[in-house]
């Protein structure tokens, strides 16, 4: 038996999550080419938090040899024979990476180039394909690119309306990110239609700490709402979103703050965080619940923002079959649902308040059966989409 485990590391800048997949399950010598939707197995997965917080962690080096330690003590240790990869999630991609690619020095470097691009990100990434490399000098490690199934927006998406020489000298344009998991759950959620990907048109909305919002048609993307880095589009935990390029120089010419003071304040100190204090959607919907007005504020900031997005994305797509929420607070958030989708009946989308109302894991419809677009909850996972796509790319 070949080697046919893939080790999946989603490096964040405060967490490290990792699944240890089996590759081979689905697949038997009668059938080389099951489902490509057929699950691997999961033979571990766990999530290192708090990173360089007093409670967590000093750093990505310390979070690696943790789950080094937890895969260790399952048996499953990162000196297994069984591995035949281990796979980098990379947020920035550049114009240059648009698949799966096979990390050498040169990669790495380039890599490198782009952490300006994804000051929160890239180096953390970088961390653990630098420690896993140290430590699996014989595996292939493959990086697996955020803005890669960003890549087809044609270039009216992805242009932004400045001197086009400014911007091509310095790769200002639209990249997009959560691509793995726009990509999965856009073709999860043509399955659970019963469809092929190549016929249905999704509008995929990705709500977690980080939020996106893209328009896939036929399994490709024409559009989503994250640019130049991941600050652009959708309120988010911490991140402001959209807003007039003329608040940065507001901010610096007036309020006095330099650029790396407004970078953090866009960053980390404004979207849900900045409206109301929490950027927990869980601690606002209790402090809704008791009465209190800024959290009331947050939540109809952030839902006003996303049904924006969707209108948008419809008149984008001409015709869409569904419109699928994802990530923490998509999966889970069934009053962030409603009020997104609210009042969009004239566009087809009626969402079913007791369906929606109903917790659960599974994918699942949530829209009435007389609604002309499916509205959708699938749970999205970006490490098996990054192993799928690095396992291709190495396997046998
Ligand atoms: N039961 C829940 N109800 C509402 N929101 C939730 C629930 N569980 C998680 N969330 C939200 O999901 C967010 C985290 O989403 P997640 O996709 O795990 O983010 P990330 O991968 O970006 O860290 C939390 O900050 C919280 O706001
Ligand atoms: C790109 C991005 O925003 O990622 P995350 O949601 O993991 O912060
Ligand atoms: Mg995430």
């Amino acid at each position: 038996m070949p080697p046919s485990h893939v080790l999946v590391l989603n490096s964040g800048s405060s967490s490290l999550k990792y699944q240890l997949l089996d590759m081979t399950r689905g697949e038997t010598a009668a059938d080389p080419n099951p489902d490509p939707d057929a699950a691997p197995e999961r033979k571990a997965t766990g999530i290192v938090e708090h990173i360089g917080e007093p409670t967590g962690p000093a750093d990505n080096t310390e979070a690696l040899e943790t789950v080094a330690d937890e895969l260790a003590a399952r048996g499953a240790g990162l000196d297994s024979p069984d591995l035949a990869a281990i796979a980098h999630r990379v947020v920035h991609g550049g114009t240059r990476f648009t698949r799966p690619t096979l990390i050498t020095d040169e990669v790495v470097a380039e890599i490198e180039n782009l952490i300006p691009l994804a000051p929160l990100h890239n180096p953390a990434n970088l961390t653990g394909v630098r420690v896993a490399r140290r430590l699996r000098p014989d595996l292939p490690q493959v990086a697996v690119f955020d803005t890669a199934f960003h890549s087809t927006m044609p270039q009216s998406a992805a242009r932004y309306a400045i001197d086009r020489t400014v911007a091509d000298e310095y790769g200002i344009r639209r990249y997009g990110f959560h691509g793995t998991s726009h990509a999965y759950v856009s073709r999860r959620t043509a399955r659970l239609l019963g469809k092929d990907p190549s016929e249905v048109n999704v509008i995929v909305l990705h709500l977690g700490n980080g939020a996106s919002a893209s328009a896939v048609r036929g399994g490709v993307c024409v559009d989503t709402s994250m640019g130049l880095t991941p600050l652009e589009g959708l309120v988010m935990g911490t991140r402001s979103g959209d807003l007039d390029p003329a608040v940065i120089f507001h901010l610096t010419r007036v309020a006095g703050l330099s650029p790396d003071e407004v970078d953090i304040l866009l960053n980390k100190r404004s979207g849900l965080l900045g409206l109301c204090g929490d950027n927990d959607m869980r601690e606002i919907g209790r402090r809704i619940a008791e009465g209190d007005e800024a959290a009331h504020l947050a939540f109809d900031v952030y839902t006003h923002r996303l049904r924006k997005y969707v209108g948008a994305y419809c008149a984008v797509l001409g015709r869409v079959d569904a419109v699928a929420f994802t990530a923490g607070v998509g999966e889970n958030s069934a009053a962030v649902r409603g009020a997104a989708l609210d009042g969009l009946e004239p566009l087809g989308i009626e969402i079913d308040a007791v369906r929606n109302a109903v917790r659960g894991s599974a994918e699942r419809l949530v829209s009435t059966d007389t609604s002309r677009v499916a509205v959708a909850v699938v749970p999205t996972d970006e490490e098996r989409e990054i192993a799928q796509q690095a396992y291709s790319l190495v396997r046998p």
